[in-house]
């Protein structure tokens, strides 16, 4: 029998408290697994935990070392402002963020609220914003998101539409703060769509396989996707801009060969598991 975790938690905004539900959240998955040990958990609830809190979902990717393999990945520079939204544009000044920047409330909940991003162009409108936050460089990456499902050992890579480049001569031009719209899960797949070739190529296999292989290890899960753009204007250039747990595998082409031989692989080691154990007594 397998057990599959929801990645549903209904939690309030509040850090403390929905710290609170997700340990309560933990112990009970836990207590579940101690109780039956014929279950298969998929992945433990603490790792899970760990994806929903925008800065520590990235650690893995800041602590990645991937030079020679095809290109480079990493995080865009950014910030956690916690309290106080009138030291917001002190504490970018301090930390030298460059405008724009894209604030993403710090804690993923499975609320739309928490999925309720700005782009603020200029230093007072910070000052509006709503903490606790993680406040992120905006990297021109030409409208695309490459969505990298990871089911297992299986990697699937979809191009979604994204936010388009900001010129600098925009930049001067515009202020305020303005909501993200959420192009990426509304829109089709922009797998079909006739793009700029050094635009829509997708990032190199051997660099997927290796972040891949990486984020499993570091994030210790099997079922999670990357968001990840190509810096404008470069070939190699990555950047990881979300980590999800469990997303929404349903737009991912041929989820469900994937999905059955994930499956099926996962019995069948379970099976030489027990058939190892009991030859060995
Ligand atoms: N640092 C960034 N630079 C440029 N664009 C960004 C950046 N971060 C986010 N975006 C844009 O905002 C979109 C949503 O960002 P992100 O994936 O971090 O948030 P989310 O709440 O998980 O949204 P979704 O559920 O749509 O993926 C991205 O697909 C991308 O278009
Ligand atoms: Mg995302």
């Amino acid at each position: 029998m397998l057990f599959c975790i929801s990645s549903q938690v209904n939690v309030s905004q509040a850090l403390c408290s929905f710290q609170l539900l997700a340990k309560e959240w933990c112990e009970i998955i836990e207590d579940y697994r101690h109780k039956h040990p014929e279950v298969t958990v998929l992945d433990p609830p603490d790792a899970i935990q760990h994806l929903r809190n925008r800065k520590s979902m990235l650690q893995g990717v800041v602590d990645l070392n991937l030079s020679d393999c095809h290109g480079k990945v990493g995080v865009p520079r950014q910030i956690v402002v916690t309290k106080d939204p009138s030291s917001i544009p002190y504490e970018v000044t301090k930390a030298g963020l460059k405008l724009p920047l894209v604030a993403k409330p710090l804690l993923v909940d499975g609320t739309a609220k928490s999925h309720k991003l700005f782009v603020a162009y200029d230093q007072l409108s910070l000052a509006e914003l709503e903490p606790p936050l993680v406040l992120q460089e905006f990297v021109n990456h030409g409208g695309i998101v490459f969505k990298v499902y990871i089911v297992g050992e299986s990697i699937t890579v979809v191009k979604r539409f994204s936010l388009p480049n900001h010129g600098k001569r925009d930049l001067s031009k515009v202020a305020g703060m303005y909501p993200v719209p959420r192009v990426s899960s509304y829109l089709s797949s922009a797998e079909d769509a006739d793009l700029d070739p050094s635009i829509a190529e997708h990032p190199p296999r051997p660099l997927l396989e290796k972040l891949a292989t990486e984020l499993r290890r570091r994030l210790g899960l099997r079922l999670f996707n990357i968001d990840m753009i190509r810096e404008h204007g470069t070939r190699d250039v990555f950047y990881v801009i979300d980590i999800n747990y469990f997303p929404g595998y349903g737009k991912m082409p041929d989820y469900e060969r994937v999905f059955t031989e994930f499956l099926l692989s996962l019995v069948q080691s379970k099976y030489k598991e027990s058939t190892f154990l009991k030859s060995s007594f």
